[in-house]
C-alpha cells in the first residue's frame, strides 16, 4: 500500500531552512519531477478513505496542495477551490494569517460559502499551523469541513490539529532528521 509514496519518501534530499530540516520531494515540492502514477497511487487511496458523496467542494491550500487535490477533482467530478495566497478584493474574500516551521504569510480564501460542505486536501501537515488557521477562517464562514486529509505528516502537529476536534487523516507520518527522511506511520496499518 501506498508502495510508491513511501519509497519516494525515504530517498528524499534534506537541507537547512534556518533550524528547520526541510524534506523535498514531488509531492511537496514538485522537484525534481512528479511522476503521474505516484499522484494517481495517492488519489486513489484517498478514495478509499474518504466519503466523496457529501462533498460540494475539495479544498486546498496553493501551491502543493494543488496536484493531488486536482486528481481528486478529475477523477470524482467534484470542483476545486485553491486557497490563494494573493488577494483578490473580491465581495466575501476572507483573509487568514499561515505560520508554518519557516515562514509567515497572509492567505485569501475566495469561492466558498455558508453551508458549503468540503474537504480539505494538503500536501503536508508539520506544524500544524496552516490546517488550524484555515479550519477555523471556514468554520466561522459556516462552512462545513467534512476531513482533513494530508498526504504527509511530519513531527506532532498532527496532535495539535487533534486539539481543535480536527482528525486528520495522515497517508504517511515521518520523521526529518538532518540525514533524511524516517517512516513512523502509514494510515490503516496499526
Ligand atoms: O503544518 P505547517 O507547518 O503549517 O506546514 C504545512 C504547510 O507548508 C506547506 O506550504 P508552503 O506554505 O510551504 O507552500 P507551498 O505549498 O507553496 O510549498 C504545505 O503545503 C502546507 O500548506
Ligand atoms: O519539510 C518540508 N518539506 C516540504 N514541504 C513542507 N511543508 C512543511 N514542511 C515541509
Amino acid at each position: 500500500m501506498l508502495e510508491r509514496l513511501k519509497s519516494s519518501l525515504i530517498n528524499s534530499p534534506v537541507i537547512k531552512r534556518g533550524e528547520y530540516n526541510y524534506f523535498i520531494h514531488p509531492i511537496s515540492d514538485g522537484v525534481p519531477s512528479i511522476d503521474p502514477h505516484l499522484v494517481e497511487e495517492i488519489a486513489d487511496y484517498i478514495l478509499t478513505i474518504t466519503d466523496m458523496e457529501k462533498v460540494d467542494t475539495i479544498v486546498t491550500v496553493e501551491a502543493m496542495g494543488i496536484p493531488v487535490a486536482n486528481a481528486l477533482s478529475l477523477k470524482t467530478g467534484v470542483p476545486l477551490t485553491i486557497i490563494r495566497k494573493r488577494p483578490y478584493y473580491l465581495e466575501g474574500e476572507v483573509e487568514l494569517s499561515q505560520n508554518t516551521g519557516y515562514s509567515k504569510g497572509v492567505l485569501y480564501i475566495n469561492g466558498l460559502k455558508k453551508g458549503d460542505r468540503i474537504i480539505i486536501v494538503d500536501d503536508v501537515i508539520s506544524t500544524g499551523g496552516t490546517l488550524i488557521a484555515l479550519v477555523k477562517a471556514l468554520r466561522n464562514m459556516g462552512v462545513e469541513v467534512l476531513d482533513v486529509i494530508s498526504v504527509i505528516g511530519r513531527g506532532t502537529g498532527y496532535l495539535q490539529i487533534k486539539e481543535h476536534g480536527i482528525e486528520p487523516k495522515i497517508l504517511v507520518t515521518i520523521e526529518v532528521g538532518e540525514k533524511g527522511v524516517e517512516i513512523k506511520n502509514v494510515f490503516g496499518d496499526k
